[in-house]
């Protein structure tokens, strides 16, 4: 009869000396009584095996370009630190490594010349730390550093992770060498500090993530230490984002309308002006929302409402003689111009909705377009061949160099209200305004005023050579019935 009694791993010794692993299992052997006459043990040598766990180890736990602890053994060790800590009262703190630009080493040079970089970065990432500390590589061209057992005291603590801090900066921002190439990489370091197990390690990247963008904001090759404050405003930023795209998804969005009068007063048209309708608040200010949705790219699908909407309208206002022939300014954002396929969307909506393309103005502003000027005035004919015409926003409030403005096709310039609003009382505003419609009469613009508020404002617009005007001293923006009313009477 015979029974297992054991196994297990144990070390062995081969002939040459090298010590190897292997699996022993002992069997015991009983003859015909029952009682044990002898053992026999079975060796199997797991050298092979043994490997290839480690292999399977250091595949689920390493990075496998640089070859530091990838986020889940950071993630392990953090935890482990976090424990320490609490025992030693001692400090740790996590500084979140980001290259600065590295996309564009990738973009240009290719990956393989990337890969070189993050390889020499992690090294001397290495060179700036203790043995007892970690660097790990968190995956593209990102690397935390832990850094354990520093003072007791906060502030302290702080300095000493700062120094480390400057240090990598430092080490950082020194030439590569990239096979022929030589390049110059700086990068933005967030630095958070932790103290007891209390403290959640998912929790403690993110705030180090935080830093390390406040870092990027300064401007790059520079630290910052995580700011409880910054996370406040990017919690209230990110409900503010989920409350924009519900407002999408509820159409909650309206458009409403404020006219544009020539100097006789007859209605040339309106500006198409978007509100939010929020079933709480009521109706919420463009100003509210626009720079957030430009932010998250939200305006573009919120831009193609806009469109969408108003070229709609444009269609119903084509149809009675006496909207046919007014025209609809529509406010466009940088990043929905910039767009590749703005023109090609913008032909496309005036063919679904079959509207004269000279119906349909659009609003720039100074800035944007000035942004990637070849393409601005390429798209900008491109639409203006086919009727749509343009109007420059906020005209006076930017840096516009007329070299460009010459070259753009534009049909209008609009006056901005703060030149508007002190008209009256303020000879600066009043000779920007003279300036802005003798610029616009000799470049065979037409131009119109905004924020008018005021006859005498709109006397003086007159005298200096205004023609078309907008403003409240007509009519405030407003809902469509309401702006046909006015039309009506
Ligand atoms: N990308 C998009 N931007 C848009 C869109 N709709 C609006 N906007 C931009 O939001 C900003 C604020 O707009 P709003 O609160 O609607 O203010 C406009 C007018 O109501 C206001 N106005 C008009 N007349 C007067 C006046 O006599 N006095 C006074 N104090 N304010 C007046 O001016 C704003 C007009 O803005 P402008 O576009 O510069 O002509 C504003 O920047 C809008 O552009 C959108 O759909 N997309």
């Amino acid at each position: 009869m015979i029974r297992e009694v054991g196994q297990g791993e144990i070390w062995d010794k081969r002939k040459n000396g090298e010590v190897y692993p292997k699996w022993l299992t002992v069997t015991a052997v009983k003859g015909d009584d029952g009682i044990i006459t002898h053992y026999v043990g079975s060796h199997l040598d797991i050298t092979e095996r043994k490997l290839t766990q480690e292999k399977i180890q250091h595949l689920a736990f390493y990075d496998h370009l640089t070859n530091l602890p990838n986020r889940m053994l950071l993630t392990d060790r953090l935890k482990k630190a976090l424990a320490t800590c609490t025992r030693s009262k001692r400090k740790g703190a996590l500084l979140y490594i980001d290259l600065d630009n590295f996309k564009n080493l990738n973009d240009t040079l290719g990956h393989d010349i990337g890969d070189q970089l993050l390889k020499q970065a992690a090294l001397r990432l290495q060179s700036c730390i203790r043995e007892s500390d970690t660097v790990a590589r968190l995956g593209g061209d990102e690397f935390m550093v832990m850094l354990c057992d520093l003072n007791v005291q906060t502030l302290e603590a702080a300095a000493q992770a700062e120094v480390t801090g400057e240090k990598i900066l430092a080490m950082l921002d020194q030439h590569y060498q990239l096979g022929t190439y030589s390049h110059h990489c700086s990068a933005s370091i967030g630095i958070t500090l932790f103290e007891d197990h209390q403290q959640n390690t998912e929790e403690l990247l993110k705030q180090a993530d935080i830093a390390m963008y406040q870092a990027k904001n300064a401007g790059r090759n520079t630290l910052c230490f995580f700011d409880p404050k910054t996370q406040i405003n990017i919690a209230a930023r990110v409900l503010m984002e989920e409350e924009l795209r519900t407002a999408l998804e509820l159409q909650q969005f309206q458009l409403h309308y404020q006219l544009q009068i020539d100097n006789l007063g007859k209605p040339l048209g309106a500006e198409a002006l978007i509100r939010r309708h929020h079933p709480e608040r009521g109706m919420v200010s463009p100003l509210d929302f626009i720079s957030l949705a430009e932010e998250t790219g939200l305006i573009l699908p919120i831009g193609n409402w806009v469109l969408d909407t108003a070229c709609a309208q444009l269609k119903t206002w084509e149809q009675t003689a006496r909207t046919c022939d007014l025209i609809l300014a529509v406010n466009v954002s940088a990043k929905q111009f910039h767009q590749t396929e703005f023109v090609k969307h913008i032909k496309a909506m005036l063919m679904r909705y079959a509207i004269k393309p000279g119906r349909l103005k659009l609003e720039l502003t100074e800035g944007m377009l000035l942004e990637n000027i070849e393409d601005t005035i390429a798209n900008m004919n491109a639409l203006r061949k086919v009727g749509v015409k343009f109007s420059l926003d906020d005209f006076g409030t930017g840096y516009s160099s007329l070299q460009y403005l010459k070259r753009l096709p534009l049909n209008q310039l609009k006056i901005d209200q703060s030149f508007v609003r002190d008209i009256i009382t303020d000879s600066n505003d009043r000779a920007i305004v003279r300036t802005i419609i003798a610029m616009a009469k000799s470049m065979r613009l037409d131009v119109i005023a905004e924020g008018v508020e005021l006859e005498e404002q709109q006397q003086l617009l007159v005298k200096k050579g205004c023609t078309n005007f907008q403003g409240y001293l007509f009519a405030k923006p407003l809902p469509i019935a309401q702006f046909e009313a006015l039309l009506g009477k």
